[in-house]
């Protein structure tokens, strides 16, 4: 039943079991994003070293307009808002430039940088 504003919490152990359940699920689907984005960023620290050993712009404004078009088509198919795979991937390459800035000022100064 759906508990409604003033009806008491639901208890049962059917219903602990259920959110334990989808619980349990949504662990794994965390820990299956936190390993692809490490996978993710393993390879932007890459393009970034390549990008700097060759005196490529750390950002490609057409590339992200690419893959912006073609997450949102996906995110669509898939039942996600395409505005918020926007914002997720937006979120996730400003961190990925401001790594490849990273990298960049390195090889120029000779100074570690702090992440890939
Ligand atoms: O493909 C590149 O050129 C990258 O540097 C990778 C990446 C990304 O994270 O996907 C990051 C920055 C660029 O503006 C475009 C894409």
């Amino acid at each position: 039943m759906t508990a409604t504003r003033g009806e008491q919490p639901d208890t049962t152990d059917a219903v602990q079991e259920e959110l334990g359940a989808l619980r349990d699920s949504i662990d794994n689907i965390d820990a299956a994003v936190v390993h692809m984005l490490a996978e993710r960023f393993k390879c932007t620290q890459r393009v970034g070293r390549l990008k700097a050993a060759h005196q490529l712009p750390p950002a490609d404004p057409a590339r992200e307009a690419r893959q912006i078009a073609r997450l949102r088509e996906l995110a669509q198919d898939a039942k996600l808002d395409p505005a918020f795979a926007e914002k997720l991937l937006n979120f996730i390459i400003a961190e990925v430039i401001r790594h490849h800035e990273s990298i960049a000022n390195e090889t120029v100064t000779g100074n570690g940088a702090e992440q890939g």
